[in-house]
């Protein structure tokens, strides 16, 4: 049964998730028409750093993350950023945007100089995120859960990371029963996908240092995050 102190926990993250999403001046420019491989590596590059800036804010509003040792902070940030926007960009495809965001995404990712051999997996993920019909508390839910992941690299205090990712499972393992009482295996499919997001992650160095070779450019925040 879900508590009354985790209903609480769950509204400030939900609300957290939704108060703080790409602006839309900067969604919009996936609609603008130049489609060249170079067009869309720097506009891909856009959203991903805004994306970037919208997590940091997100993950400061996860109850205890501004509690944890500060280089911890940067840590979890630095380890599940990546994780974090292909969670967030699957919400995109499986939303289906209004304003056809979805179809121009699509677009710009297979033509921006990512090899076949990660746009097929990237895109079978983003299909079994579609396919879970994740409600916004369980998108909200999840993406913490992968923020405050103990193992990620650098992490001093990972005891301390994992009592928060555990509150944070609790509740979600609860939301799914709740959600999805026809499917008790609803919670395990949640966390495969976690599963999937560390092998796209190893994906994603690949794509960098292949972007590198052909002397693409980054952002610094993206440099920053992403060590390249
Ligand atoms: C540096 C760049 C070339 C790159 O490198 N790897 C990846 C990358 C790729 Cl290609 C796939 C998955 C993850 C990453 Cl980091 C990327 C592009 O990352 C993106 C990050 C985030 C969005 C994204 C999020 C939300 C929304 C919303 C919304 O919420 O309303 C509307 S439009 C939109 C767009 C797109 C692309």
């Amino acid at each position: 049964e879900i508590t009354k102190e985790q209903q609480a926990l769950m509204k400030i993250i939900t609300d957290a998730y939704n108060r703080h999403q790409i602006p839309q001046d900067v969604a919009k420019k996936l609609l603008q028409d130049q489609y060249s491989a170079e067009e869309n590596f720097l506009l891909l590059t856009e959203m991903a750093t805004s994306q970037v800036q919208v997590l940091v804010e997100f993950t400061k509003n996860i109850p205890g993350f501004l509690s944890l040792d500060r280089e911890d902070q940067i840590a979890l940030l630095k380890g599940s950023a990546v994780e974090a926007m292909f969670l967030r960009s699957a919400q995109v495809f499986s939303r289906k945007m209004p304003s056809g965001h979805t179809e121009v995404l699509e677009e710009r990712i297979r033509k921006s100089g990512i090899s076949e051999e990660f746009i097929t997996p990237m895109f079978n993920f983003y299909k079994s995120i579609g396919e879970l019909h994740m409600v916004q508390e369980e998108q909200a839910l999840l993406t913490t859960v992968t923020i405050l992941t103990p193992d990620r690299p650098y992490v001093k205090d990972q005891q301390a990371v994992e009592r928060l990712q555990e509150t944070m499972l609790d509740v979600l393992r609860k939301l799914c029963v709740l959600q999805h009482p026809q499917e008790p295996q609803y919670f395990a499919r949640l966390l495969g996908r976690l599963t999937e997001l560390r092998t796209l992650s190893h994906y994603h160095t690949e794509m960098l240092v292949s972007w590198r070779m052909n002397d693409h450019k980054f952002t610094p925040l993206l440099c920053e995050i992403w060590d390249v």
